[in-house]
């Protein structure tokens, strides 16, 4: 019996959609089609009108398989023949083979372990600065490309970014357009100038009061410290961008049951960011982003019921509303709930996270608590409310939070940029990546690379953000300060540059007043050091961290506490 294939039309359909692969290659690669439109028309529309037009009648449904089969294969085959091919401009770059192949490949390793930071760190450790860790993706670990791809004259988002597209509106984190994203910012801007600050130092005395007073009540009876961070950086995010009452602090528990709505939402699409035109397949599979839906919903929510309420004070809403009329477009409010959301995840916590690592390696390094309870005592009375200035200038207390922020930075991994199209490529540090290249910087590898800082990249070591002659590291041994290099220009646990991260001055503020109070106050024993030791394996990747648990007791602060 003759099969499609046998018959003179079949041949001429087979030979025709390889001939239409190699064309539609030529489209996917110049214009990088992703709606779901014209992927579709190239992907099923082309297969199926060859069937149509070189089958008979009878046979041009049974065909459509094999004209498929012949066409997607021959697609794939060339994609991933290029991917390889020395003829590639990144082929000169190493880095595991699927890597080249495809993105799919960084997506699994997400999606099932949420330790990308580790293996990219890995990667870095074996081949270098350098890696292609996708088919047109390098990281760079070189100290000096931080400021060449992140900073002023940078490079602009990449499409890592594109599943931020939210169906209303996009949140300021997902704007890839320089010119669009800096219209956006504006508000944020004024959100977050000195006038602004004022405002929101008070919200800080109040939270960090409720703080104090929730953990006076529980002194000597376990608690889990990450948890209590967490309501803390809950409570001031929600006073702070809507007066929004979260009143964890005050209740001693997650009333909104938002940590682990976060948790389980970035879990849930942690790995899209590396395969986005995945999206639309997500929105049509019923129930893929149930989790993620239910956050946004949960951060509308909180924006809508502060829309409901008069402009009373400057919070953050009021400056996303833009109800001082500063802006000629009225911003609508979809997009402020989108920005509002974002502000809970990227302000509270992040802010939660540093400081729960703080706790995490303070009490695994218990030697440096002393000398900065020494440091804060000789500036503060315990009845002095928080000063600002002068907890900005403390040396240690910032050299054990750049240090925290250095070895476990809350956003592990995952800052892309794109050198464009027609840009003819950039100069990144002592390297030239060519145009449609991505480029990211791993937080987590630049920070432990010995380039950047040494000795001891991986150590938790305070002193070395201290300007001194001689430095004693941490086994007692001297060294003279030529030998110890930390390099500021690579440390970007806030990124740098445009988009640098708009709550940056009050994160660090509210860090700050939570660890003097905390220190000077309390002291903090861990209960069961199996946590201790499990607290780094159980760091995950979520574009923000996914953290575990802290059991901790908290005490008075003893006469006899290390001073
Ligand atoms: C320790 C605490 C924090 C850390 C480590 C942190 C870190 C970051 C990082 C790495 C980015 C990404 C920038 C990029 O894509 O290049 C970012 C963006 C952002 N952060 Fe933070 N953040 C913290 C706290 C906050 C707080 C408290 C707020 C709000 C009050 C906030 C609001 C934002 C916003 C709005 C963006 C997007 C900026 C833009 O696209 O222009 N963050 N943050």
């Amino acid at each position: 019996m003759a099969t499609y294939s046998t018959i003179p039309q079949g041949r001429t359909g087979l030979g025709l959609a390889a001939i239409l692969s190699f064309a539609a290659y030529f489209v996917f690669k110049r214009y990088e089609p992703s709606r779901p439109a014209p992927v579709c028309l190239l992907l099923i529309g082309i297969p199926v009108a060859i069937s149509l037009s070189t089958a008979r009648s009878s046979d041009a449904l049974a065909a459509v398989p094999a004209l498929c089969l012949v066409y997607w294969g021959s697609l794939a085959g060339l994609v991933l023949a290029y991917r390889i091919s020395p003829f590639h401009p990144l082929a000169r770059y190493p880095g595991p083979f699927l890597c080249k192949l495809s993105k799919g490949s960084l997506a699994y390793v997400t999606a099932r372990t949420g330790r990308t930071y580790l293996y990219l760190h890995q990667l870095h450790q074996i081949h270098g600065d350098v890696v292609r860790i996708g088919p047109n993706e390098l990281s760079i670990r070189h100290k000096d490309a931080c400021v060449s791809v992140l900073g002023q004259k940078g490079i602009p988002r990449g499409p890592y970014y594109d599943p931020r597209i939210q169906d209303v509106d996009v949140a300021l984190d997902g704007i890839r357009d320089p010119a669009v994203h800096a219209i956006r910012r504006r508000p944020w801007a004024r959100a977050m100038n000195s006038a602004s600050m004022k405002h929101y130092e008070d919200l800080i005395c109040t939270t960090v009061t409720d703080l104090v007073n929730g953990l006076t009540k529980r002194l000597d009876e376990p608690i889990d410290i990450a948890i209590w961070m967490s309501f803390y950086g809950f409570d001031f995010m929600g006073r702070m961008a809507f007066t929004y009452e979260y009143g964890m602090l005050k209740e001693g528990r997650d009333t909104h049951g938002l940590r682990k709505m976060i948790d389980d939402a970035l879990s849930e699409v942690r790995w899209i960011s590396h395969v986005p035109w995945s999206v639309p397949l997500l929105k049509l599979t019923p129930g893929a982003s149930k989790n993620w839906d239910t956050l946004k919903a949960a951060g509308a929510k909180v924006a809508l019921h502060r829309a409901s309420m008069a402009s009373i004070r400057p919070d953050l809403f009021h400056h996303l509303m833009d109800e001082e009329g500063h802006e000629a477009v009225k911003p609508n409010l979809e997009a402020v709930a989108v920005d509002g959301a974002l502000a809970i995840v990227a302000g509270a916590d992040t802010a939660a996270t540093t400081l729960a690592h703080f706790w995490y390696l303070m009490l695994r390094y218990p030697q440096y608590l002393g000398r900065l309870r020494g440091e804060i005592d000789a500036a503060f009375a315990l009845d002095d409310g928080p000063d600002f200035t002068k907890q900005a200038n403390l040396p240690y207390l910032n050299a054990c939070l750049n240090e925290t922020l250095r070895l476990l930075p809350p956003v592990l991994a995952g800052l892309q940029r794109r050198v464009e199209r027609g840009t003819g490529g950039k100069g990144v540090g002592p390297y030239f990546i060519p145009e449609d290249t991505q480029v990211t910087l791993v937080a987590y590898a630049i920070h432990r690379s010995s380039d950047a800082f040494s000795p001891l990249p991986e150590t938790f070591w305070p002193d070395r953000w201290l300007a001194q002659e001689n430095y004693t590291l941490p086994g007692g041994e001297t060294v003279p300060a030529g030998d110890v290099r930390t390099s500021r220009e690579a440390f970007m646990p806030f990124s740098m540059g445009p988009m640098v991260c708009a709550g940056k001055n009050v994160a660090l503020a509210e860090i700050r007043a939570v660890i003097c109070a905390m220190v000077q106050r309390f002291d903090v024993a861990v209960t069961d050091r199996v946590f201790l030791d499990k607290w780094e394996d159980e760091l995950q990747e979520c574009f923000v961290s996914k953290i575990g648990h802290l059991p901790v007791k908290v005490e008075s602060r003893s006469a006899s506490a290390p001073s």
